[in-house]
């Protein structure tokens, strides 16, 4: 019988960080991190303004010393507390931040090629135009930092870092200052130039819809600690907590008791057999999971479940909705509903869940 080994467990990770703690005068904001990036993957450390990203990234960097834990890149050491701490020169890593600077009296094609030096001349000038046109700058090798938009500096120092082809590419933030339409389109031009390349990345953003256009793997971070690692689908589909649902978006909340195995609900009941007979529970419903059917019944009909507002966003519509259940119960909803759906105020409705976005916790 052949065991099946997938290349992640006989490759060392890319970066390896264990049990990282990281304390800012009395303020303790890294607690006890464990997190590896195989060797390709994109990682994206994701949380709220504060909760430690960028301070785990900087430790990784080598731009904060190691004050507790270990750090490894390809199997080998780099950072141990009071031992060893390689600068970040020395780490073969590429860097982007948010604003990242990019050398002043140098040419874009002259700070791509930056830290090429190694290259034999034509191949440094080929492998700098290559990632160039990848990213869209192609038409400005000759041009100086000074004569581009900030959006355009952000590309080049997205360039810089990829040329040299790390290993590990360290990403903070490095979108945000960027308008939305171009934000977009470097963010799928990075992306696909991150595959292409095959480097191992761990960038950080507080943005959960960024975190999954990205991310092979998400680890979603609150105070210091990384509250649940998977795939995108994993955190959005089977979130471990109510700080995983509500972090990727509105939810609909509503509360419950448990009563043989099931929470009653405006909207219909919902499992809860893994919680005990009698107990409080918390029932989560993102918008996408209501589903609406108009019924040909008169407005006045009010003790149905009727339209109470709607709201075209754009790509979808939002409804305001009144539920109510045959047993009287009676809650104001938000769904979400994809295209231009925007039935009357007052517009009687069935509405059926998509359990798979629907969450229940122990209150
Ligand atoms: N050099 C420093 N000295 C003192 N406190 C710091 C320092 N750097 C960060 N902090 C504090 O550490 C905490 C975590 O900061 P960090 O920048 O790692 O968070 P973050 O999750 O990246 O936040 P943001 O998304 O807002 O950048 C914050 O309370 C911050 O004020």
């Amino acid at each position: 019988m052949t065991a099946t080994v997938s290349l992640t467990d006989v490759a060392a990770p890319a970066l390896s960080l264990r049990d990282i703690h990281h304390t800012f005068a009395a303020n303790q904001v890294v607690k006890g991190i464990d997190l590896n990036i195989a060797p390709g993957e994109v990682v994206c450390l994701l949380g709220p303004s504060g909760c430690g990203k960028t301070t785990l990234l900087r430790i990784a960097a080598g731009l904060e010393v190691l004050q507790e834990g270990a750090v490894s890149l390809d199997g080998k050491p780099i950072a141990a507390p009071g031992k060893r701490h390689v600068p970040p020169e020395k780490r073969n890593v590429g860097l982007a931040f948010q604003d990242s600077a990019l050398f002043p009296h140098l040419s874009v094609l002259e700070n791509v090629t930056f830290g090429l030096k190694h290259l034999p001349n034509r191949e440094r000038r080929e492998r700098a135009i290559e990632l160039l046109t990848q990213l869209g700058m192609a038409n400005y090798i000759e041009t100086y930092p000074h004569m581009l938009s900030g959006g355009q500096q952000q590309r080049v120092a997205l360039a810089r870092a990829l040329a040299p082809t790390p290993k590990l590419m360290l990403l903070d933030e490095p979108f945000s200052s960027l308008d939305a339409r171009l934000r977009d389109r470097i963010r799928d031009d990075t992306l696909h130039v991150l595959k292409k390349l095959g480097s191992a990345t761990l960038l950080v953003t507080h943005d959960p819809e960024e975190a999954m256009f990205m991310a092979d793997r998400i680890a979603l971070m609150r105070d210091g600690k990384i509250i649940q690692t998977g795939t995108p689908r994993e955190l959005y589909c089977a979130p471990i907590d109510p700080f995983v649902v509500t972090f990727f978006g509105e939810v609909n909340e509503l509360r419950g008791t448990v009563h043989q195995g099931k929470v009653q609900t405006p909207v219909g009941a919902v499992d809860a057999s893994w919680l005990p007979e009698g107990s409080e529970a918390q029932v989560m419903i993102r918008p996408e999971a209501l589903r609406i059917k108009e019924r040909d019944l008169p407005f006045e009909a009010h003790n149905h479940s009727h339209v109470v507002m709607a709201k075209l966003l754009g790509r979808t519509s939002l409804i305001h909705l009144c539920a109510h259940s045959d047993d009287g119960q009676e809650a104001h909803l938000h769904a979400r509903v994809p295209g231009v759906f925007l039935p009357e105020e007052g517009q009687p409705i069935d509405i059926d869940l998509d359990h798979s976005q629907v969450f229940i916790f122990p209150r």
